[in-house]
Parts: C-alpha cells; sequence; structure tokens
C-alpha cells in the first residue's frame, strides 16, 4: 500500500473532534488581549513569558496555571471570541463537528454568569454552522476535585439550557477523586435525556474506568489510555463498543505517556478498542487536532486506513443528529489520502 499520510491529507480528512475544553484553546495572545480588555492582572510580563510556562509535570501542573489563566474571560463576548478562534482554527484541520466541553464552576466561582457562558460558547457555534458548515453542542464538565453539591448547583443550572447543552463530563484532578462521588449528579443527568461521559483512565487507575461504566454508565471515555493496563476492561471496551477519545499530545505534555512512541493507542486499536484521536487543551499541549493526527503517524506509524478509522469513529461515536452523521460520513467517503 502507497501511504503517504500527508500533513494536508490529515487536515483534509473530515472528522469530529471529541475532545477538547474550550478554555484550553486560550492561546497566551488572546489571554492578553482580554487581560488588558478586562483590566484583569495576568503575572506575566508579555506573551512570550506566559508561554514560557507550558511546560508541565503532571495534569495538576497544568490544571494550575488553566484556571488562573481563565480568570481573563469574563463576559459573553470574551467567550464568543475564545470559541470562534478555536472553531476557525478546527475547520481548517477537518473539524467539522465539534462537542466542546466547559468548565462552569470555574466560572461561577469568579463571578461569570452561567448563561454569559453558555450564550458566548453558543453564539460562535452559531456563527460556525453558518459562515463554516459546523455543528456541534456543550458539554458541561463537573470538577471532580470540587464538592458534589457545586456539580449539583453546576447540573441545575445546565438543565436550564438544554437548549445548548447536550451532555455532562466530569474533569479536573482526577486521583483521589473517582467516580462513584458523582453517581447521584450523573443518575440526575441522565433521567433528564443528557448525555454523558466521563474523563476516567487519563492518570487514574483502570478501576475509575470500571467505575465510570458501571456507576456513571457513560457512552465514552474521555482518554481512557489506562485501560491498557487491565486486559479485561479492554475486552470489556472492545465488546461494548465504548469509545475513547484519546488526546496523544495532551499525554505526553502532562507525561502520562512521556514518550509518545510508547502510547496505547495502537495497541487499543488493535484490540477492537473503538479509539478517537483529539487535542484536548490545544494551546497548551502544542497543536489542534491535526498536529495531533500528524503526531500519531510519526511516532506510531499510523497509516492513511487507520487515520480515516479514527475519523469514522468519531463521527459515529459523536452525538450528532443521525442526519447529520450520513452526511458526515458520505463527506468521509470522498477523502483521498
Ligand atoms: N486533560 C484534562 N484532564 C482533566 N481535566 C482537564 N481539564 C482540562 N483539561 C483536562
Ligand atoms: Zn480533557
Amino acid at each position: 500500500m502507497t501511504d503517504a499520510l500527508t500533513d494536508d491529507a490529515l487536515s483534509a480528512l473530515p472528522k469530529a473532534e471529541l475532545h477538547l475544553h474550550i478554555e484550553g484553546t486560550l492561546e497566551p495572545e488572546l489571554a492578553f488581549e482580554l487581560a488588558t480588555r478586562n483590566g484583569v492582572e495576568l503575572p506575566y510580563a508579555d506573551v512570550a513569558e506566559l508561554a514560557a510556562q507550558y511546560d508541565f509535570d503532571d495534569l495538576q501542573s497544568f490544571l494550575d496555571l488553566y484556571y488562573a489563566t481563565m480568570a481573563v474571560l469574563r463576559t459573553r463576548e470574551d467567550f464568543a471570541e475564545l470559541t470562534r478562534r478555536y472553531l476557525r482554527r478546527a475547520h481548517v484541520q477537518g473539524v467539522r463537528h465539534a462537542e466542546l466541553f466547559f468548565d462552569p464552576q470555574a466560572h461561577t466561582a469568579r463571578g461569570v454568569a452561567f448563561d454569559d457562558v453558555v450564550d458566548g460558547i453558543g453564539d460562535a457555534l452559531d456563527e460556525a454552522e453558518r459562515e463554516l458548515g459546523m455543528s456541534g453542542g456543550l458539554i458541561l464538565c463537573f470538577l471532580r476535585d470540587q464538592p458534589v453539591e457545586s456539580a449539583e448547583e453546576a447540573l441545575t443550572a445546565g438543565l436550564a439550557r438544554t437548549d445548548r447543552i447536550i451532555g455532562v463530563g466530569l474533569d479536573s484532578a482526577e486521583v483521589g477523586y473517582p467516580p462513584s462521588l458523582f453517581e447521584g449528579v450523573y443518575a440526575r443527568a441522565r433521567a433528564a435525556g443528557l448525555h454523558v461521559v466521563a474523563h476516567a483512565g487519563e492518570e487514574g487507575p483502570p478501576a475509575y474506568v470500571w467505575e465510570a461504566l458501571d456507576l456513571l454508565k457513560v457512552e465514552r471515555i474521555d482518554h481512557g489510555i489506562r485501560s491498557i493496563e487491565d486486559d479485561e476492561l479492554v475486552a470489556r471496551l472492545a465488546s461494548e463498543r465504548i469509545p475513547l477519545t484519546v488526546c496523544p499530545l495532551s499525554n505526553v505534555r502532562l507525561q502520562a505517556t512521556p514518550d509518545l512512541r510508547d502510547h496505547p493507542l495502537l495497541r487499543l486499536d488493535a484490540a477492537g478498542v473503538r479509539v478517537t484521536v483529539n487535542s484536548d487543551d490545544p494551546a497548551y499541549f502544542g497543536g489542534y487536532v491535526g498536529r495531533n493526527f500528524e503526531a500519531v503517524r510519526d511516532a506510531l506509524g499510523v497509516t492513511a486506513d487507520q487515520a480515516r478509522q479514527f475519523a469514522r469513529t468519531s463521527i459515529e461515536a459523536s452525538f450528532a443528529s443521525d442526519q447529520r452523521k450520513a452526511q458526515l460520513l458520505d463527506e468521509l467517503e470522498a477523502w483521498r489520502p
């Protein structure tokens, strides 16, 4: 098989992005623009000094900077501009459908109105639908290292915005905050008809992936890479067709898999697990989704057929309507590497 899989071909590959924190798309340049506009002081002299902080030992060292920097986001228009810039970049890299995680507790705790966050992101999604033909939705993530009552409040606010919010997720510091803590919150979300996903098995053990499946009854696992340590779990993910939203560059930057050549993406794929490639927090981790595809091509030898399969899985595993999925699968059919 001739398989010269170019950067351009990977960018043209029609795909869905299923694991993307909108706050993680805050580039240093925009952070400074918004800091100036909103009179927020950033503890860095300039863009270069902020960008120089993007060197992480683990998830927590990233989260410390991520929560501190998002303090520049204050208004509906700030969230719209953030999302607009992400969607434009993603579109150039082949993203046709984007499900955007957002962390409302991190904003409401700073006095930002829940609806301003949702409406700002929503404004940019509407614009991208009109101007770029993109589709998408919002997934409200609970901060697992905050009290469960706070997640309950966020869910209550979210249930008033199911015009925009299609599902719930679970993120932030993983170890020590097992999915079981959120069993009741997830039951309420599911009863309201929301989709359910959760980060598990990023830094946390395979037991957290079991809990996410058994107790939260999630439809997809975000990251899930440590599942590779548990053969029985891998077999279950494969047989139940649970998709993983994998983020290769994130795993390298946060030292979950310090060397990309050791990444379990292809081992999971070979075991029959449905895997997708995503960017997580691209402003912080060295690249948007196209860069993530390039990185696994270069480090793991991902082929055109495998890239096509990952894109197909991303579309099938998305929460888009059946009609939209069919349209995107037709586009994918026309892709030539
Ligand atoms: N990779 C990640 N893991 C957990 N929480 C997050 N919040 C933003 N990015 C995250
Ligand atoms: Zn994530």
